[in-house]
């Protein structure tokens, strides 16, 4: 299987700190890779240099074969990269529905000039329909942004950041505040997803991390210091002594 995306030896510093600490790993083409370590051990630090937010100060990150390094944002996203965004970047005041046609719009907004508007505006409402038909959120279509529950509100994000077609999607704890039953339509979600998109998931979630996961790499003080399949990670000595005082999460 190809790597859509290969991190090599890469180095990120803050002042003294070694954020990230000569890190290679790679993402397959199909696969969902969970990184995972205790809190303070550089995972948004990663995943914001994946993003192009930050510079690291050595090592490449390469996205679908292409040096990327230094590449900014929108020449990421035009390649595949994909992030869920903060709740907060929805429209309140906005449907499901339109919230998802207007990402639908945003991807395909530079083709409007060449085709006819009114045929434009209905494939963007009928790949709306469906990706929400797709998801949990299709009996909520109509209903305003302001009126989902937190856990429709995570779904949504989902849907939204789907809708740009990534080849690769970065999830930065998409389980965090949700209930037991959000959860598990979280990641029922995440699991059909997983058919259009790769996905590099930070999540604090074990359970959601062992019923995801192909892979896992565990990050601690900026190192990765295994990667594996659920059942060799959950047997790794190093990492159960990384996850001291938290190996129930293991079990
Ligand atoms: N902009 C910054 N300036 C200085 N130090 C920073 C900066 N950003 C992160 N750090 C430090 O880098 C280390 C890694 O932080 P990071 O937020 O990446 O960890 P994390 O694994 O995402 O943690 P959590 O699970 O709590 O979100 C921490 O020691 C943090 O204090």
């Amino acid at each position: 299987m190809s790597a859509i995306l290969a991190i090599e030896d890469l180095v990120k510093c803050f002042g003294g700190l070694v954020a990230t600490d000569r890190v290679s790993l790679e993402v397959r083409e199909g696969e969902i890779h969970a990184l995972i370590g205790p809190n303070g051990a550089g995972k948004s630090t990663l995943i914001n240099q994946l993003c192009g937010e930050l510079a690291p100060d050595s090592g490449t990150i390469r996205l679908a074969g292409r040096d990327v390094t230094r590449v900014p944002t929108p020449a990421r996203v035009a390649l595949g990269l994909g992030r869920t965004f903060q709740i907060t970047s929805l429209l309140d005041d906005m449907s499901v529905r339109e919230n998802v046609g207007m990402a639908v719009q945003v991807r395909l907004g530079h083709n409007f000039r060449i085709f006819d508007a009114v045929r434009d505006r209905r494939a963007v409402w009928q790949e709306a329909d469906r990706l929400i038909a797709d998801s949990a959120l299709a009996p909520r279509a109509g209903v305003r942004v302001a009126d989902l529950s937190h856990g429709e509100k995570k779904q949504l994000e989902l849907v939204v950041a789907l809708a740009m077609k990534p080849r690769l999607l970065l999830l930065d704890e998409p389980m965090a505040g949700l209930g037991h039953v959000e959860s598990l339509a979280m990641i029922e979600m995440l699991r059909r997803t997983r058919e259009s998109a790769a996905m590099l998931l930070v999540e604090h979630d074990m359970d959601a991390v062992f019923a995801l996961a192909d892979r896992i790499s565990v990050l601690v003080y900026g190192k990765i210091i295994a990667t594996g399949t659920v059942d060799e990670i959950r047997d790794d000595p190093a990492v159960r002594e990384a996850y001291l005082g938290a190996e129930d999460e293991l079990c």
